[in-house]
């Protein structure tokens, strides 16, 4: 029987779906509720004493998955169903009309059809747009890890129909940006920082919104939706339909466990600059999404990102060169991330950046 997918989607044995993967075992549901009624405080106060069971929730879920959801998190439903409405209206049109606004090596905001993770081709397409203008990245032009210094400026482009689409979209960005700041205070009071001691790394911030559609697929046994990966930002708030199909690898034993999508819930994950800061107290997930054979599937990730600037290493605070060394040698995100853009891009011949690779070799 002749192969019903391009040979390009297809995975490679071990990283393969199968169809046992289990539904949501022990994922933490997380209620910030709290959130709603306790605002957290500035620099130097303490947390009230109604935040301390969210902040022991928010803890606990970072350092054993690094992936949680989260419920009345203050984004109002209306706003996340005009994006879905959008995004899906935006994927139904002809090709030609989504290729009007197609991304390309100089500017890697808009349409996509042909993105690829860990050099093998996911099955999906893809809408990107920053949540501000312009984001300011190091120029692809420089060579990947080289970096002369050339910046680039990017700006969205924005399709014509649906004509809703660039207003739900701008407004869902504004929205989504408030949580993720929260989850970062949130996050930073739990490393016994103060609740505003990273927020100065997100001024000129290269954040950007994914419209994630992913068609039925016909050997959802080959192919991925989004191969295994780590998302290298900060923080990921993601908003998934009710279909189904991220999987967590759980880190007590390695298996994959796929998220149960809860209505008006957003899935947390911690990137690899959390984890760095942290200094390996929180890591971040490795996920992937499989495909379906009948049934579409539209999810929305927002990617924290910090500025191009920012120079990611395991805070002063939190290292201690007797007792806890650093774990990672300083980095630089917009170099980081450019590097991994570019391979996100096409097939390469060499394996994609990852924070790994910034490991301190620790002599003991
Ligand atoms: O579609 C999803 O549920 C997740 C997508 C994802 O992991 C990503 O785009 O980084
Ligand atoms: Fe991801």
């Amino acid at each position: 029987m002749g192969l019903e997918v391009d040979p390009a989607f297809v995975q490679s044995p071990e990283h393969r779906s199968d169809p046992t993967v289990v539904e949501a075992s022990g994922i933490p549901l997380i209620d910030l509720f709290p959130l709603l009624h306790s605002p957290i405080p500035d620099a130097g106060d303490a947390a009230p004493p109604a935040l301390s069971g969210l902040l022991a929730e928010v803890e606990a879920a970072c350092r054993d998955w690094g992936f949680f959801q989260v419920i009345n998190h203050g984004v109002p439903s209306e706003l996340v169903e005009r994006v879905e409405a959008a995004a899906r209206g935006f994927f139904a049109m002809p090709a030609e009309e989504k290729r009007a606004v197609r991304r390309d090596e100089v500017n890697p905001l808009g349409y996509y059809e042909s993105e690829h993770t860990k050099n093998v081709r996911d099955w999906k397409e893809v809408f990107d747009f920053v949540v501000e203008e312009p984001a300011v990245i190091p120029s692809p032009a420089e060579r990947a890890g080289v970096g002369g210094g050339g910046l680039i400026e990017l700006w969205n482009q924005w399709p014509k129909y649906p004509p809703e689409f660039r207003e739900a979209c701008e407004e869902y960005a504004g929205a989504v940006t408030g949580l993720a700041f929260k989850l970062l205070e949130l996050i930073a009071l739990t490393l016994k920082l103060p609740a505003k001691r990273l927020n100065s790394y997100f001024k000129d911030p290269t954040s950007f919104i994914r419209l994630n559609y992913y068609p039925p697929c016909p050997s959802p046994d080959l192919a991925l939706g989004v191969g295994r990966h780590k998302d290298s930002g900060a923080l990921t708030v993601l908003y998934q339909d009710d279909v189904g199909g991220l999987d967590v690898r759980r880190r007590s034993d390695g298996k994959w466990i796929r998220v149960k999508p809860i209505p008006n819930s957003f899935i947390i994950n911690i990137g690899d600059i959390v984890q760095v800061w942290s200094n390996d107290k929180y890591e971040s997930a490795e996920h992937r999404v499989s495909v379906n054979r009948k049934k579409e599937r539209f999810s929305t990730p927002f990617f924290f990102n910090p500025a191009h600037y920012v120079m990611v290493k395991p805070l002063e605070e939190l290292v201690d060169d007797e007792k806890s060394p650093a774990k990672y040698k300083e980095y630089n995100w917009g170099e980081f991330f450019k590097t991994r853009k570019l391979s996100d891009f096409k097939k390469l011949e060499v394996e994609n950046i990852q924070v790994s690779h910034f490991a301190a070799t620790l002599c003991h």
